[in-house]
């Protein structure tokens, strides 16, 4: 068979409505049509042409990324986008790009820490972007630890202004996207000091640049920090470096939702807890989780469209297997897949969530502000790590055409890789996850129910007196053959005992300690691993939760589970340590998930190639001749081929200087 009939033949399998399900990816009907619409407004439009951004140097890789974001911003005010098409457009435009951070970090600062008429001043000017933003908090020294952030804002009564000053070199800002070279404004966070005493890290709006030519103004050092790995990738933006010599800002330009200064220097505390001054961390890591999903997505799609492609090795009857239709190429790519729809839905229910919390904080209700801090930093923790790895291991599962960047992967990857440390490192992220459930299990002697994604703690408040022998746990007695592991109950069950046995075994572990921070130090690589099961268990409950909901669409509810069941499974199998001897199951039931897992694997099998389709990504997007829509992978790759520089001319620059003496001093050589 053909390449061009191969997946023809895959799509003529498949035994759900992919329609339908691409309805479910996509969140909603009127989700999908703009996302659609934009997908083919960006891949007809040849100004958004990407395929040669590998080959271009980084001053043009710049440039031309100036003319799609200036261009794509007279797009979205031309056709009167609304903010959900202009975002899809962004997205599918598919270059990080300073408009990233402008309406990513700066202007959800302003909204988030500003004072009512703070946002009257500065959203208008920022929405009609007379003003671009980025958003300065790391410095050379510190980047996780803000409050050991150097920079000073001190207040100068007399003049009723702010002195920003960068005191040391490792005070610089480091790092801030789209400052090193287009942004006029920046949200600095600096330490706050009036009547000489300190006050701790707040944010301030300060001008950059003139909004006449573009100078620095006086006192502001600005530049690019540098290229960063991976050849286009991430280097299309203008990662910068900032000092201040004393610049001066009015006092109104401190954002004063959280705390205000008097023109005296009094600090007057509102109602607001310090922690909203993180706010802007809480929104973007929610939106990294979504992100996740598809940068995910997009790599299974490239690997599995080649993975049905690619033969390799004869069957009897002297056609070759399809490398998909090996077992240890499923092992690796199905959960992955399965992983893309997993992180849809957590990354969907986590923005209901973080809506929730905004809305509760505007009514002054903060009691939810712990959990929704624990949750997107958790989610954005494991999310990006099992990303990042997956993009990785989707370019192993195309073999060496996977190294080349006619396969999109090593540009996704490069790309995709620091958001495991942007918006917060991950195992630092992971930290503050533990600590949160810590304090939670401390806290259940007391009577105090957990609730929200620790509820479960609660349930098993059994554990705090040492009463967790295998027998008390309900799986034990349901599990006695392979399709048992198919029951949601029991599933969550496992998950759930998991979880709340590594954390209690933790928090009896730091109870030995005299001081508890000693302790904390001590047992953190143990408190990363609870933490990293709890987050697995948020996933595995979504994604049960979305499959109680009505989902419409022929085989639609059947596929979703099967994914649904390989996801957890597998966690399962990878960390089987954790349940093995937390006594949540035996090995027995061990080796019975994996009976059950290879089942699913054979169920997804013929609509492999539909569950990527219902991605519903253009062939502009996926930026893959390995993943094209219609299989044509080896004329095109071929093709491709030549279109590299070193294919300009037959012989390479440098023949003469170098190869023909190498070659002609030989010659002499062998007659000697
Ligand atoms: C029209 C066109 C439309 C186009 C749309 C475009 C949209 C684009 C969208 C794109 C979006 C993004 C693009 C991505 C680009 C990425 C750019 C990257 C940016 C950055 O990286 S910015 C810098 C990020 N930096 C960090 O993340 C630093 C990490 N460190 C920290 O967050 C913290 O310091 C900490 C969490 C490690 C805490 O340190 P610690 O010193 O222990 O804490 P304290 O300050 O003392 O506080 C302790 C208590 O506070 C609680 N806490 C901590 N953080 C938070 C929080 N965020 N929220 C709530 N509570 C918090 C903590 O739990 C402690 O509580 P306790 O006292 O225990 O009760
Ligand atoms: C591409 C990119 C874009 C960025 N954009 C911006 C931006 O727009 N604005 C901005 O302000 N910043 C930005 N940053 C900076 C980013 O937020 C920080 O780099 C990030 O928060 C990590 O901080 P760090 O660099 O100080 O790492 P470090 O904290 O120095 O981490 C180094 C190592 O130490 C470990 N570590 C640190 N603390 C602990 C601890 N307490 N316990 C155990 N291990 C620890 C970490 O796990 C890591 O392995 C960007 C960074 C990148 C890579």
């Amino acid at each position: 068979m053909e390449g061009v009939d191969i997946l023809p033949h895959e799509r003529s399998k498949t035994q759900f409505d992919v329609d339908a399900m691409k309805i479910v990816w996509a969140g909603s009907r009127h989700a999908f049509e703009v996302s659609d619409r934009m997908a083919r407004l960006v891949a007809s439009d040849p100004a958004f042409q990407k395929d040669n951004r590998s080959r271009l140097g980084r001053k043009e890789l710049f440039k031309n990324t100036l003319r799609k974001a200036t261009y794509a911003w007279k797009r979205i005010l031309e056709l009167r986008l609304t903010e959900e098409e202009a975002g899809r457009l962004r997205f599918f435009v598919d270059e990080p790009a300073f408009t990233d951070l402008h309406w990513g970090m700066f202007v959800p600062a302003i909204k988030g820490q500003g004072t009512e008429e703070q946002q009257q001043k500065w959203l208008p000017l920022a929405y009609k972007m007379q003003i671009i933003g980025c958003y300065a908090q790391t410095e050379l020294g510190h980047g996780s630890n803000v409050q050991g952030l150097e920079t000073t804002a001190t207040f100068d009564p007399d003049k009723d202004e702010f002195v920003i000053h960068s005191p040391t070199l490792t005070s610089s800002k480091w790092w801030p996207g789209g400052l090193g070279k287009v942004s006029t404004h920046a949200v600095v966070y600096a330490r706050l000091i009036t009547n000489g005493e300190e006050h701790g890290v707040h944010g301030f709006i300060v001008q950059l640049r003139s909004l006449d030519d573009h100078m620095p103004l006086p006192g502001i050092t600005i530049g690019d920090i540098g290229m960063k790995f991976g050849n286009g990738a991430y280097n299309t933006m203008d990662n910068g470096v900032l000092t201040f010599d004393h610049v001066r800002i009015p006092r109104n330009q401190m954002l004063m939702r959280v705390l205000q200064v008097t023109s005296e220097g009094k600090c007057v505390q509102s109602n607001v807890p310090r922690q909203l001054i993180y706010g802007t961390m809480v929104f973007v890591r929610q939106t990294i989780v979504a992100d996740a999903s598809s940068a995910l997505s997009r790599a299974v799609c490239i690997a599995t469209r080649y993975s049905a492609v690619r033969r390799q090795f004869g069957s009897q009857d002297g056609v070759e297997t399809q490398v998909i239709d090996y077992k240890t190429q499923q092992n690796r790519l199905f959960p992955l897949l399965a992983s893309a729809y997993a992180f849809r839905f957590v990354g969907e229910w986590l923005k209901w969530l973080y809506t929730d919390v905004t809305q509760r904080l505007q009514a002054n209700d903060f009691s939810t502000l712990p959990e929704a801090h624990a949750c997107t930093a958790g989610l954005k923790s494991l999310t990006t790590t099992a990303t990042a790895d997956a993009i990785e291991e989707c370019r192993k599962l195309c073999g060496g055409h996977g190294y080349l960047c006619a396969s999109g992967l090593p540009e996704l990857f490069a790309v995709y890789v620091p958001a495991c440390t942007y918006e917060g490192d991950n195992v630092v992220l992971l930290l503050q996850v533990a600590r949160f459930l810590m304090k939670t299990v401390s806290q259940l002697g007391s009577g105090k129910k957990p609730i929200g994604t620790t509820a479960y703690l609660g349930r098993v408040q059994d554990l705090m007196q040492c009463r967790c022998e295998v027998q008390t746990v309900g799986i034990i007695y349901s599990i006695n053959a392979a399709e048992d592991w198919l029951k949601p109950s029991v599933m969550l069950e496992a998950f759930e005992a998991r979880s709340a046995r590594m954390c209690v075994a933790r928090a009896q572990n730091l109870g030995k300690f005299a001081n508890p921070e000693d302790g904390f130090a001590e047992l953190s690589a143990d408190l990363v691993e609870a933490a990293v099961a709890h987050c697995q268990l948020i996933v595995v409950s979504k994604f049960l939760d979305k499959l109680q909901q009505d989902i419409p669409g022929n085989g639609v509810k059947q596929q979703l589970q099967n994914l649904c069941y390989i996801y957890a499974l597998n966690l399962l199998h990878k960390h089987l340590g954790d349940f093995l001897s937390t006594g949540c199951i035996t090995p027995k039931q061990a080796s019975l998930a994996n009976d059950q897992l290879r089942s699913l694997y054979s169920q997804v099998r013929p609509n492999a190639i539909a569950l990527v389709d219902a991605f519903n990504y253009t062939d502009h997007y996926l930026g893959s001749v390995l993943g094209r829509y219609d299989g044509n992978v080896y004329p095109k790759l071929y093709e491709e081929a030549w279109k590299d520089p070193l294919n300009d001319s037959v012989l390479p620059d440098g023949y003469n200087e170098y190869i023909r003496p190498l070659l002609k001093q030989q010659l002499h050589n062998s007659r000697l």
